[in-house]
This record gives C-alpha cells, structure tokens and sequence, in this order.
C-alpha cells in the first residue's frame, strides 16, 4: 500500500514548482489537503484501488502521444503483462472520461471526452508555456489534451477519488510529466490566488449551488488577463431565463442552475470578466455519452424520454452543454 511519504511522492514534481511563486501559498498547504482527502481511505473503495494501482507492473513507455483522441501509451509489453493491466484498470470501474489507449488496451469510456475538445480547442488562447489548472478534471483526459497543447504546467483538481486513482493509473505507466490531478475541490483552493493562466471548469457549474461564487472563485484562481473556458449546460431562452430543476435532472440529483446563454454571459459581465464571449453551442448526443464495457451502468439513452428524446425522463429540456470564454480584469 502507499503509505502517506510515498503517496506525496506522486505530487513531489509539484512541490518542485517553485518557479511559481503565486502557487507557494497554495503549495504550502497542499501536504495537509492531501493526507486529509487521501485520509478518506475511510472511503470505503480506495484500498482496492490502491491494490489495484499497487499491482500494476513497471513498464517504461517508448512512445507517448498526447495529441491523439485516445490518449495512446505504448511500450514492449507482453501479452501476460497486458492481461495484468487490463485486469487491474478494470478495478477502477466504471471509466467515465477518456477515451486511452495503454498498452494496446482501448479503455473506451462513458463520454467521448475528445468530442469537447474539439469543440473548444481552437477558441482557445493558446497553451503554449502556460500554467492551466483544470478545476472538476475527472480522471485528467483534458488535463493531458492541454498538456499535449504546450501547457508548461497542469493541475487538475477533482474531490472523487475513484478519478484520481484513475490519473494515477494513466500517469504510472505515461512517465514524469508535469500534470497532476488533486483529490480536491474548488472550495480548497486558497482565495484569490490570481496565478494561473488559463483556468477550465467543464461540467462543475450546474453541480454548485452558488453560480455567481462559482463564477468568483473561478476569477480569483486566474491571474489578471488569463482566461477563463467554462463549460456547461444551457437552455434555450432570453436574458433572464435559467432552469432550476426542483427534483432530478436527466437522473442526476446536484444540478442547480441552468441558464440560457444570454443569461450566463451576463452573469460573467456581472462578476467583472472581459471579453466574454459563447464559442460553441451542442447538444448531447449518444454518441458522445453511451454505456461501454468500461461503463456499464445507465448512460444518457437512459436519461432521456423514451418517446421524445428532446426530453429528460423527467420532461426537462434534453442537455445541451455551451462553452464561454472570457478574460479576467
Ligand atoms: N467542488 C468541486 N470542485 C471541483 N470538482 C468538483 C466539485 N464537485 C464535483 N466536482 C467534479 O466535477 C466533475 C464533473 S464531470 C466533468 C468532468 C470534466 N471536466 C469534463 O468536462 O469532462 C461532469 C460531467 O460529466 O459533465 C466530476 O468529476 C466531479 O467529481
């Protein structure tokens, strides 16, 4: 089992990174942030991943290709050690975000996470040399998409830690580089940082149940002039309009507010940002988020009204995900 040293040990690149004095604030506390989420190995789950994770045979990779849809990790690997490794990843069910290719295993997820990353990739400042942090990261898919972009740093923070064991699994076997996914929430980054370049929240805004602290807390981790890229989920309507579901919405139970897209650019004007501008509009389509054999529970067919899929089964507005951008003063 990693004991607490050695788990520190997967970080101890970031503790490097004193090339980044705005992060030191940050960096300072990050030992105790770590012991106590690590320290909810009182989750019931994390030592089989930590076995899982324990199992996994060292493998040097000969070729790493980032820029790829399927994240792609290969080496000289036999078919006993391919087994292992397939054996073990599939511990660390259900996959949610990807897609991976390690080894010649295709872990095909839940969510073609390259779909949105086509969708945003060419709106976007470019990430060459810059410090990312990618708040609500899943298991890294995106943090590594950004890495292959140039990004000279990338800190993902994500509170589950089924994902980060999940990014520790990727990082075994991708090598040193310099991304690190954070068993942490947006609420553990210090206030007002100002230090990164580019911050990324996909996915996390309907999940707060405070948009305009969300939207603050976002602005507080950019440095001044760094850009914002938030993604999520929309509804057609007017300046004004926002949906707030009193029960489920597409069977999940934390979503708060969804706005129309006119209504959340106005909300980042109001919460000072510049620039603010809607890059893509798309609907959610099966063939982005679908049950595989590395997610075998209920996906989005699932979520929708069986006789009109413009509908949750809750008789919602199907989802529809739009990505701003916008540059903090
Ligand atoms: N307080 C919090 N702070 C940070 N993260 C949180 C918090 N609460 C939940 N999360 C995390 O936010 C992520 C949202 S998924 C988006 C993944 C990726 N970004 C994607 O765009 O594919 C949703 C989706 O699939 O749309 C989950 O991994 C949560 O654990």
């Amino acid at each position: 089992m990693l004991n607490s040293q050695s788990r520190l040990k997967v970080y101890s690149g970031l503790f490097l990174a004193s090339g980044w004095p705005q992060l030191r604030t940050w960096l300072g506390r990050l030992p105790s942030q770590l012991e106590t989420a690590f320290g909810s190995e009182r989750h019931g789950d994390w030592p089989v991943w930590q076995a899982a994770l324990d199992r996994l045979p060292r493998i040097e990779a000969s070729k790493v290709d980032l820029n790829v849809d399927a994240i792609f990790i290969d080496g000289g690997c036999g078919e006993v050690h391919r087994n292992l490794i397939e054996d073990q990843l599939r511990r660390l069910h259900p996959w949610r975000k990807g897609p991976y290719t390690i080894h010649g295993i295709h872990i095909d997820t839940e969510w073609r996470s390259d779909l949105k990353w086509h969708r945003l990739k060419d709106h976007i400042q470019s990430l060459e040399g810059r410090t990312v942090l990618d708040v609500g990261c899943g298991n890294g898919y995106h943090a590594w998409r950004m890495l292959g972009c140039g990004a000279e740093l990338v800190i993902g923070i994500d509170p589950t830690l089924l994902s980060v064991a999940q990014f520790m699994a990727v990082k075994h076997f991708a090598g040193d580089f310099p991304v690190y996914v954070l068993p942490l929430g947006i609420e553990d980054v210090p206030p007002n940082l100002r230090a990164f370049d580019t911050v990324f929240s996909m996915g996390v805004f309907y999940h707060r149940r405070s948009p305009f602290d969300h939207l603050l807390e976002l602005k507080g981790c950019l440095r001044p002039g760094g850009e914002l890229v938030l993604e999520t989920l929309i509804i057609e309507g007017e300046q004004g309009q926002v949906l707030v579901p009193e029960g489920r919405y597409a069977q999940m139970r934390n979503v708060w507010f969804i706005p129309s897209c006119s209504t959340l650019l106005s909300w980042l004007r109001r919460c000072g940002y510049r620039n603010v501008q809607i890059v893509d509009v798309t609907k959610t389509t099966s063939e982005e988020q679908r049950s595989t054999d590395w997610m075998r529970f209920q996906s989005l067919s699932d979520f929708l009204d069986p006789v009109n899929p413009e509908l949750t089964v809750e008789g919602l507005p199907a989802p529809v995900r739009a990505v701003f951008i916008a540059e903090s003063p």
